[in-house]
């Protein structure tokens, strides 16, 4: 069992810490290196760089896998005159995580960051990817129009006329299952894959609580009143820009059902039984082939967090079948 203990104190501008869980110094290490750009461009010397270009990363295959190469310092200061491009550019990388070692991860775009978004296969690189796409589109001040400079770390930027500081933005954004008992709401929108169906979402609007933007999205979306709301789990979203997906299961009030699908936010929304929900979540392969009479939609993959919420519901309707 790990022991927590608040001792920690500050030494020569360095945190010390004693008694501490692995996690929490962990925590405070990564604290003091966004707090402190000496720090932190210190923890480049011994530090792993991951590389991308216009956001796709770089991958390496082995063994029939695709890894992403770490470089040292030394290795990307070679990188990057093999490229042609300036040691300077060190300096827009963005601190993404550290190991339990203290080993500092930095993220560097090697690229203009013009194309569209790659599917990250890990949680560092959602961060990465988020966080570089972030400063690339963050890089005037909005009250004065000049260049604002990012700290170290990429923590956050500043305007050196008017010492505004911008941080990283995250929209809140509420995914709703909706119930009515025995079915579930499943939606389209006209921009999904063919035939792929989702929990309802939206954008929490400014001065709103969760519970308020989910009541006002099912009703604009599916002109449906939500009684009961309960809170499942959440999930950083990069697309398109930074999102913070807050998932939650609703059911609504009893005997009304009756769907007005809003045409201008969707493009279809039904009611789907246990039974229906429950074979799309079993169908693997690749999507397109998923795409026929009997094989009517689709479910979006394991690491949205719809998938989750879907099959927690569909796991909970089992339950409640079962014989006590
Ligand atoms: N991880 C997951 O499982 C899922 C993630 N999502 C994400 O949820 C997000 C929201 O879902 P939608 O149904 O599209 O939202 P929505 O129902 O609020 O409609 C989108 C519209 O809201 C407006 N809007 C308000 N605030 C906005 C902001 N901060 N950024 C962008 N647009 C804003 C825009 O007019 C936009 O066209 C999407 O970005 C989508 O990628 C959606 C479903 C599943
Ligand atoms: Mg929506």
């Amino acid at each position: 069992m790990s022991v927590y203990c608040g001792i920690a104190c500050r030494r020569k501008s360095f945190w010390c810490y004693r008694l501490l869980s692995t996690y929490v110094t962990k925590t405070r290490y990564l604290f003091e290196l966004k707090e402190d750009d000496d720090a932190c461009k210190q923890a480049q010397q011994t530090g792993a760089f991951y590389l991308f270009h216009s956001l796709a990363p770089l991958l390496q295959t082995s063994a029939h896998r695709y890894l992403a190469p770490r470089h040292s310092l030394l290795e990307l200061k070679g990188l990057l005159g093999k490229f042609g491009q300036d040691a300077q550019r060190i300096e827009d990388s963005v601190l993404i995580g550290c190991s339990e070692q203290h080993e500092a991860w930095f993220a560097l775009d090697l690229g203009e960051l013009e194309r569209d978004w790659h599917f990250p296969v890990s949680c560092s690189r959602y961060k990465a990817q988020a966080l570089l796409h972030w400063h690339h589109t963050h890089q005037f001040c909005s009250r004065s129009g000049q260049p604002t400079k990012k700290n170290m770390a990429g923590s956050k930027r500043v305007c050196p006329s008017n010492n505004i500081i911008y941080y990283p933005q995250v929209a809140p954004v509420v995914i709703t299952l909706v119930s009515d008992g025995t079915r579930c709401l499943l939606v389209r929108q006209s921009s999904f894959p063919k035939g792929m169906y989702s929990a309802l979402a939206g954008f929490c609007d400014i001065g709103e609580s969760l519970e308020e933007t989910v009541r006002r999205e099912v009703a604009e979306e599916v002109g449906l009143e939500v009684e009961s709301l309960q809170y499942s789990a959440s999930q950083h979203w990069p697309f398109p820009n930074s999102s913070l997906m807050i998932a939650c299961h609703a059911t609504v009030k009893p005997g009304q059902t009756e769907i007005h699908v809003n045409l201008r936010e969707l493009e279809a929304a039904a009611w789907f039984s246990h039974d229906e929900v429950a074979t799309a979540l079993r169908r693997k392969g690749p999507y397109t082939e998923q795409q026929n009479e009997t094989f009517p939609f689709w479910l979006p993959p394991k690491l949205a967090i719809a998938h989750q919420l879907i099959k927690e519901w569909v796991e909970k309707q089992t339950r409640s079948s079962l014989p006590a």
